[in-house]
């Protein structure tokens, strides 16, 4: 059955998924803050900011009015920065006239708060507004998606039913969409795979190689695997899309802004000027300091983590951190892993 779905949120990600909406016969309507991108939506059906080169299908319809786009839907996908995500959220509470499913799509936690999104999202809209709050994550370029090329992600929430209703709005040929119950795993999974991409964008911009860029995938996996499992998420998601898989695509491909943002950094940049040149969000610095906190709280190490945040927010030379992270007391590589996998300390030896 095909529906009336609001995206909110007309930057590179909002665009391409309303094109997976709409390719599957939805009627989208796109929320954009600035009349010239609604305009450019509904006369050129293009986003030449975000997404230049991409037709969009003529059943995406581009609003600048929330009552518009929310009047008469169930679903709502939320597809802004995780700075805006408190913002947007009150906004939908007081427009909405009937309970929503929202479907959040944004990889971030929140500096000081320390909540995950859909936390954020149940502190700002009460039960009568939202009836679930769902989240689609892992290795996913709009770019890539908008092309229609083969995409898998997973999607979660506390309610099943929410999930598997998901999976079946944005299913299709190209977008392939797995379920996972495990909400905070993928949750911090999408997240702390920014920190790592940053971190592996400074390695290449530095001039180090695969070897480099191999090493931050695997302790970076660990050590978000370490936190994640005493946040309580389930340590099998890491291996799956929202872990491994967001880690490999976004360490590695040059569509990932964080790697970009890193790369620049890498090559001696200051922070200040390379988000600037950016035009696009680069969540993995807000999500730094957010992690940072996070390894204070729950008593994990985070090598890489405390490394990224000295160089983004105490001006260490980035050369001089990866020396250091090098010359860090030697250890049995699973060795902070066995509370993660459940093991004893003897079976290590
Ligand atoms: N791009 C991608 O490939 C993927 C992105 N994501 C995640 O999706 C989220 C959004 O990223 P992405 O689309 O790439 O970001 P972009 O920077 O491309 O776009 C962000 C969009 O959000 C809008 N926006 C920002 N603040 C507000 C606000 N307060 N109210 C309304 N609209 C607002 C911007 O409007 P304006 O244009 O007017 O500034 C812009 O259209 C991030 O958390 C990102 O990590 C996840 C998977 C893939
Ligand atoms: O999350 C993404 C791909 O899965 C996008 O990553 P960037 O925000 O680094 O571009």
């Amino acid at each position: 059955m095909t529906e009336k779905i609001a995206v909110l949120g007309a930057g590179s990600w909002g665009t391409a998924l309303s094109l997976v909406l709409a390719d599957n016969g939805h009627d989208v309507f796109l929320w954009a803050k600035s009349e010239e991108r609604m305009n450019e939506i509904n006369a050129s059906h293009k986003n030449s900011r975000y997404l230049p080169d991409i037709l969009l299908p003529e059943n995406i319809t581009g609003t600048t009015s929330l009552e518009e786009a929310l009047s008469g839907v169930e679903f709502v996908v939320l597809a802004v920065p995780t700075k805006a995500i408190r913002e947007v959220s009150s906004q939908i509470v007081s427009t909405v006239a009937s309970p929503v499913t929202l479907i959040h799509v944004s990889k971030g936690i929140e500096p000081d708060s320390l909540l995950r999104i859909s936390e954020m999202i149940e502190q700002e809209m009460p039960e009568d507004v939202l009836r679930d709050v769902v989240v689609l994550s892992g290795p996913s370029h709009a770019e890539e998606v908008s092309l229609r090329h083969p995409t898998t992600v997973t999607v979660s929430s506390k309610s099943l039913e929410a999930a598997q209703k998901t999976q079946d709005l944005f299913m299709n040929q190209h977008f392939r969409v797995y379920t996972n119950p495990d909400i905070i795993g993928v949750e911090i999974g999408g997240a702390l795979k920014n920190i790592i991409a940053l971190a592996a964008g400074i390695s290449d911009g530095l001039g180090y190689g695969d070897n480099a860029k191999a090493a931050l995938i695997t302790r970076g996996l660990a050590e978000i695997a370490r936190l994640g499992a005493k946040m309580g998420a389930n340590p099998l998601t890491f291996s799956g899309l929202a872990g491994i898989g967001d880690l490999i695509v976004t360490c590695t491909s040059v569509h990932s802004r964080n790697w970009r943002a890193g790369n620049m950094l890498g090559k001696g940049q200051k922070l200040e000027e390379v988000l600037a040149s950016m035009g696009m969000v680069v969540e993995g610095v807000r999500t730094t300091k957010a992690a940072h906190q996070l390894s204070a709280k729950y008593d994990v190490q985070m090598p890489i983590t405390d490394a990224l945040y000295d160089v983004l927010f105490e001006q260490r030379d980035p050369k001089n951190a990866v020396d250091e992270l090098m010359a860090r007391v030697k250890k049995h590589e699973l060795e902070d892993l066995i509370n993660v996998l459940g093991m004893k300390k003897d079976e290590l030896s």
